[in-house]
């Protein structure tokens, strides 16, 4: 096993992952503008909560992976500064919105209606100050953090870390995620019936 002491994951893991609330039912996301910040209120629970290696998801500043969950995407509500909202890439699967100002990813919204994730949103809980949000519960797409420019032989100890956090590491999104891919992906091509 590689010496994981002093790797650092993101700072919403790497001092102990706090747990969720019961019957919590949500909290307001802000930017990091100091003066008139985006703000979207959220009104659940988040779900599938994860850690994400990806080069596509945002990250705070010195992560190399980012913290990113779902909602649904009835439970959102943009309330301050959506003008300020810009759309990362509008080819993307999940669009991306993030502030022009400060950069920060607020929103991922799926448009597109045969996408499996259809109805959710993408949201980093960590632009809350409430407590009570769901914890991550695996890490996602590791591999692809040597993307952002981790080194290759770094990877054995971001792993080991991963894994004392009780972070299953996986280069795609967890497996039983990735069977609910699968199964949409089946049902609509007939390979199952629908
Ligand atoms: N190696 C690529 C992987 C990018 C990727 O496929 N990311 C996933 C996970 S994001 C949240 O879990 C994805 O679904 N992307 C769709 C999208 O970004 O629209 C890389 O690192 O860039
Ligand atoms: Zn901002
Ligand atoms: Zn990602």
């Amino acid at each position: 096993m590689a010496s994981t002491e002093g790797v650092k994951i993101h700072p919403a893991v790497d001092h102990g992952i706090a747990r969720a609330a019961a019957d919590f039912s949500g909290g307001t996301l802000r930017c990091h503008c100091d003066t008139d910040p985006v703000e979207i209120r959220i009104g659940a629970q988040s779900a599938h909560n994860h850690i994400c290696g990806c080069t596509k998801c945002w990250k705070p500043d010195g992560a190399i992976f980012s913290q990113v969950a779902v909602v649904p995407r009835d439970a959102v509500t943009i309330t301050a500064h959506e003008e300020k909202l810009e759309v990362v890439n509008p080819d993307a699967p999940i669009r991306r919105h993030r502030c022009r100002a400060c950069g920060v990813h607020m929103l991922g919204r799926i448009e597109s209606r045969d996408h499996p994730f259809y109805g959710l949103d993408f949201v980093h809980t960590e632009l809350s100050e409430s407590t009570g949000w769901s914890p991550p519960e695996f890490a996602a797409f590791v591999s692809s953090a040597i993307e952002s420019g981790v080194d290759p032989a770094r990877m054995g100890a971001v792993r080991d870390r991963l894994r004392e956090l009780g972070l299953e590491p996986y280069d795609a999104l967890s497996p039983p995620l990735m069977d609910a891919i699968a199964t949409h992906i089946a049902r609509r091509s007939g390979a199952l019936p629908a």
